[in-house]
């Protein structure tokens, strides 16, 4: 059957599922209706790798695909060594993304049809350790688009707010604008989405791309990054009551809770080639300064107080949009946003108080002190053999 639909010209990972009952059944009808037959009919299955999976995004993705296409079939990989949970969960390895051939490996082996490509160093660790960043996020990703190229993949990579900078109209940032930012994180991110286009452009590969915002996740702590201070305020806020905040108090900047931003991701994936006009799509939800924050977080947590010392993320967040445009995403492949300030503000809030009720261990509470550890630890090194002690420090909980 598998070969029937791709003959028919449709997506041979929609085809893997299709019994032999329904071959009998769809034979016989006309090839326009029997893709509407099996767009209602079946969900898309693929094998899907992703490298950087211990990070704030990888291990609620995970957690999707499994349930969408079984454990087996997700294999997650990072540098770092991975807690019971996540062995347990479903099949796990060790791969450095700087290792092409190590790579190769486990796409054949695996049979792998989508690679989501998270491993990266952030905004603001990226600047602390500038030849590691270089190495990962620059020769990293070419390891990545060549492997997709070979194998034909459909390959997705993250963009960031941190692709645009201070010379960017930076009130309603459009899809196609200025991008001329001022952190290695964000000209490795340009550099990938100009790579990847050109990799559609040249050899037809499947490259997708999202700029997402600065993402709120309260299960899994950030790795560096300059919006992570609006992760952290929940944890102060319950824990303290003290918030110091290193951004000053007026920085607008976007942000998405976790949810959202991951549901993107698979919207995006999930959606027919035909229906995507270009390769790289804003994706937004809200903007807030610290000062909305805190005041949203009071409304659950009165006794917050939050003080303001800005450090070197300030000049960071200064080059980055206020506020995205989406509209493209919306208009195309139906993009639209579930979490608002408040709503983000009361599901995270429950969700640690649910977890502290639970005394979980995995809270990343101070994991703010440990990435401050970090950038100092690691300010004049960035070898490739300190990386995974870096990775650890910042953030890993
Ligand atoms: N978290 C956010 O707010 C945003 C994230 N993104 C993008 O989403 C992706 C995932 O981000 P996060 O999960 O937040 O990052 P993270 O920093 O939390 O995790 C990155 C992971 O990459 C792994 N890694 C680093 N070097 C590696 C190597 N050589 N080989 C294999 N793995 C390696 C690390 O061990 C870590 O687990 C990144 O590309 C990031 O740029 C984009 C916009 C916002
Ligand atoms: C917005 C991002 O890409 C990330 N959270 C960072 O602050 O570096």
């Amino acid at each position: 059957m598998q070969h029937v639909l791709r003959f028919l010209g449709h997506d041979h990972l929609l085809a893997k599922r299709i019994s032999g009952k329904r071959y009998q059944q769809t034979l016989g009808v006309h090839r326009r209706f029997l893709s509407l037959y099996y767009f209602a009919s079946y969900e898309i299955v693929a094998n899907v790798y992703f490298p950087g999976a211990l990070g704030q995004l990888g291990r609620g993705l995970a957690k999707i695909l499994r349930a969408k296409f079984g454990s087996d079939n997700v294999i997650m990989s990072d540098i770092v060594k991975p807690d019971l949970d996540i062995m347990r969960s479903g099949p796990y390895l060790y791969a450095d993304i700087l290792d092409r051939e190590g790579l190769h490996n486990i796409v054949v082996t695996h049979r792998i049809d989508w690679l989501i490509h998270f491993s990266a160093l952030l905004s603001a660790i990226g600047e602390q350790n500038l030849r590691l960043a270089m190495k990962v996020n620059i020769e990293g990703v070419h390891n990545i688009l060549e492997v997709s190229r070979t194998h034909k993949l459909r390959v997705f990579i993250p963009s960031t707010i941190g692709a645009f900078g201070p010379t960017t109209p930076l009130e309603n940032v459009q899809d196609f604008t200025i991008q001329r930012p001022r952190t290695i994180y964000g000209v490795a991110k340009v550099h990938t989405e100009l790579l990847g286009e050109y990799y559609h452009e040249r050899y037809g590969l499947d490259f997708r791309c999202l700029r997402f915002p600065g993402v709120i996740s309260y299960e899994t702590a950030p790795g560096g990054g300059t919006t992570d201070y609006a992760v952290q305020i929940f944890h102060d806020a319950l824990k303290t009551g003290n918030h110091d905040c290193y951004l000053k108090p007026d920085t607008m900047l976007p942000m998405m809770y976790i949810d959202d931003c991951l549901r993107s991701l698979t919207e995006m994936m999930e959606t027919d080639e035909a229906n995507l006009r270009q390769r790289t799509y804003n994706v937004a939800a809200m903007s807030f300064t610290p000062h909305q924050l805190a005041n949203m977080v009071r409304k659950f947590v009165p006794q917050l107080r939050i003080t303001y010392n800005p450090d070197s993320r300030q000049q960071i967040a200064d080059g980055w949009p206020k506020m995205f445009d989406d509209s493209n995403a919306r208009r195309d492949w139906g993009w639209s946003h579930d979490y608002d300030l408040e709503k983000m503000c009361s599901t995270v809030i429950d969700g640690i108080r649910r977890l502290q009720q639970e005394s979980t261990s995995a809270l990343p509470i101070d994991y703010d002190v440990e990435v401050k550890q970090a950038l100092d630890l690691h300010r004049s090194s960035g070898e490739p053999g300190e990386q995974k002690e870096i990775i650890q420090q910042a953030g890993q909980s």
